[in-house]
């Protein structure tokens, strides 16, 4: 640890306020005025001014920060903060008075500021606000297994909501959108049990949300199981469902007759997954604590319809920050994901002989994670599949689709945040022609080392990235991440560490395959859950890069010690996302226990539900506020 550095001198509330309730405003389109009024400050004044000044001055801040580097060369500062602090430096009292580190890393960077502020002055760019398109509406799936849609859309009538009938085409829909405000809430285009509400709108303490009644979802996640459409009485497969609004979205669809084979290879995202599962009935999903790349027709008996939806770069979800550009995602990260997706996809499209249709989905907007993945796994299918144009099965009614460039052409899609208010995800459908035999031959896993670390840390980070953007503000049990949003995405992911520790190669799968032909599945599953908790005890992996190669693993032992001495004082800090609605959580090792617990008792008792964004213990949510505080208050210092 650095001995240079004094954690004593704080920065000035007001700017510390400012700068949260900017985070708010700018990520989740929380109301300004409201929040203000939340505060219990003497100079709300104040902080009204700075805050409103700040937003107002969103482009050239970007831009400034851009052309200073800033945040790249000082990755601890908070982005917020520094917004705030420049604000007051150009367009406020043009000087920022205090010792706390940030001010001094805004003033050292003074002259740098005001010169790049000279020359995009003089380009007369133009001052803008947050626009209405950045600002994601409120989605809500009603769960038809709870509660009947009719009725759903009378009891929001009854509460005072006012309801805008469903529009008639799309583009008249995406106006609906642009002027929902206040108390309006419509029904989606494409989903009908989709309903789209303001804008900030919270329903964290709506009954229908506590008892599972309600989800919230964005619409992009909602796409791949609408679009997949199973039959009611089929059997599904959800390769990769953790937490499971897609699983429980397909439960939904088939109205709990059939079955959902729900698989998710993380332990710590599998209880998630089995606690969504009991709060929302979904009393047909089968939950396995598997890799699916050990899945056959043995293990998922008739399978006729498959949703793959793997860990991704997140890419998709990054639109609501307030960043006028992305951070890239490493090449080395992202060809690494992208030959992962290519062997689920592929595992999924040969492996089940019955399957008729399979959904791809990513939300990710890197060509390297869709179409590319498409395409590759396309030629190795040869005819035994074809790509369904989402243009028609969404009657014509989209706008933005896969590149002609690709050998899929544009019979993929892709939601686009600016275009179709949801995050950016991207989908494919395949249809099979049972007329042409499935290609013969294993799925080759050459190269392929990818563990179940590296897949909860995946995720892990995107649900970091798209938690920034959808803090509720209502907040009730979410983590409002001011200090780390520049934090460096090595050092999240050793935050992030779990138990899952477990390389996967074909070898090893084949190897699955033959002992789980062999052995009593509960047993097996019983026998692999402690084979991960051993194996967590004592190994680790490479923070970095999922290939790991030999001079990683000297890096990796050293990791291993460090890690053993930060597990002792770190609480595990658990973020869940539906990709959408996300829920960060700070839980501690008896929380996880208790989950485990609560949803045994859930199993008993399905009139119960815990709530996946909720998911942690009443009584310890008191420590955990009082954690987080101390945690951002020491960040933020
Ligand atoms: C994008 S998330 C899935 C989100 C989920 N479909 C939903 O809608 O709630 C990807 C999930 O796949 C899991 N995963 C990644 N590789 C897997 C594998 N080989 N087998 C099973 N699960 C896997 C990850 O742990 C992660 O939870």
């Amino acid at each position: 640890m650095s001995q240079g550095f004094v954690h004593s001198i704080k920065v000035p509330r007001l700017y510390k306020t400012a700068a949260t309730i900017v985070k708010k405003v700018a990520e989740d389109g929380a109301s300004l005025k409201q929040l203000i009024y939340e505060k219990n400050h003497p100079n709300l004044k104040g902080i009204y001014a700075l805050a409103t000044t700040t937003l107002q001055h969103g482009t050239d801040l970007n831009e400034l920060i851009r052309e200073t580097k800033l945040l790249i060369n000082e990755p601890r500062l908070d982005p917020w903060l520094a917004r705030v602090l420049i604000t007051e430096l150009i367009w406020g009292k043009r000087t920022i008075k205090g010792d706390a580190k940030p001010l001094h890393t805004i003033l050292n960077y003074e002259t740098k500021i005001r010169q790049v502020f000279e020359t995009i002055d003089q380009h007369e760019k133009p001052q803008s606000t947050i626009k209405s398109t950045e600002r994601k509406p409120r989605y809500v799936r009603i769960n038809t297994l709870i509660k009947k849609l009719d009725e759903a859309i009378e009891d929001f009538q009854d509460e005072g909501y006012i309801f805008i009938p469903r529009s008639c085409t799309y583009h008249e829909y995406l106006d609906v959108l642009s002027t929902l405000d206040g108390w309006k809430f419509t029904q989606d285009y494409h989903i009908p049990e989709l309903l789209v509400f303001a804008s900030g709108t919270t329903f964290y303490d709506h009954l229908g949300y506590k008892n599972g009644a309600i989800i919230l979802q964005d619409k992009a996640s909602c796409l791949p199981a609408y679009l997949l459409n199973p039959e009611s009485g089929s059997n599904v497969l959800d390769m990769c469902a953790a937490p499971g609004m897609k699983t429980t979205h397909l439960a939904a669809i088939i109205d709990n007759k059939g079955k959902v084979f729900s698989v998710e290879r993380c332990q710590r995202r599998y209880e998630i997954l089995c606690n969504q599962v009991s709060t929302t009935h979904a009393n047909c999903v089968e939950t396995m604590n598997v890799d699916a790349m050990t899945l056959n027709e043995n293990k998922c008996p008739d399978v006729e319809y498959i949703l793959v939806d793997p860990s991704c770069s997140g890419s998709g979800m990054q639109r609501f920050t307030f960043e006028g550009e992305q951070s890239k995602c490493a090449p080395g990260r992202l060809r690494s994901l992208q030959s992962f997706q290519v062997h689920l996809l592929r595992h999924a499209l040969t492996k089940f002989s019955k399957v008729k249709r399979v959904v791809y989905s990513t939300c990710s907007i890197y060509p390297e994670e869709n179409e590319m993945v498409v395409d590759e796994v396309l030629t190795n299918v040869g005819d035994a599949y074809k790509l369904v144009p989402v243009m028609t099965l969404l009657n014509d009614g989209w706008i933005n689709l896969s590149s002609n460039e690709f050998k899929c052409k544009d019979n993929c899609l892709y939601a686009k945040p600016e275009v179709d208010y949801c995050n950016g995800f991207f989908v494919a459908v395949f249809e099979r022609n049972f007329d042409v035999p499935l290609p013969e031959g294993r799925n080759k896993n050459k190269g392929l080392k990818r563990n179940a670390q590296d897949d909860c840390d995946e995720v892990d980070i995107k649900e970091e990235q798209s938690n920034d953007v959808q803090i509720d503000d209502n907040g009730k049990n979410l983590t409002v991440k001011v200090e780390e949003s520049d934090e460096p995405v090595k050092k999240k992911r050793k935050k992030n560490k779990n138990k899952c520790n477990e390389v996967i190669t074909q070898e090893v799968a084949d190897e699955k395959l033959k002992e789980e032909d062999n052995a009593d599945v509960t047993s097996k599953k019983k026998i692999k859950k402690e084979k991960k908790i051993d194996k967590s005890s004592g190994d680790n992996v490479d923070e970095q890069e999922i290939d790991i190669n030999s001079n990683e693993m000297d890096i990796v032992s050293k990791k291993k010690h460090k890690k053993k001495k930060k597990d002792k004082i770190n609480e595990e800090e658990l973020i869940i996302n539906n990709e959408n609605e996300i829920i960060s959580m700070e839980i501690e090792e008896s929380n996880v226990s208790s989950k485990k617990k609560k949803h045994k008792k859930n199993k008993k008792d399905s009139n119960e539900g815990t709530i996946i964004e909720e998911g942690v213990d009443e009584d310890s949510t008191s420590k955990k506020k009082h954690k987080k505080k101390k945690k951002a208050k020491s960040d933020i210092e």
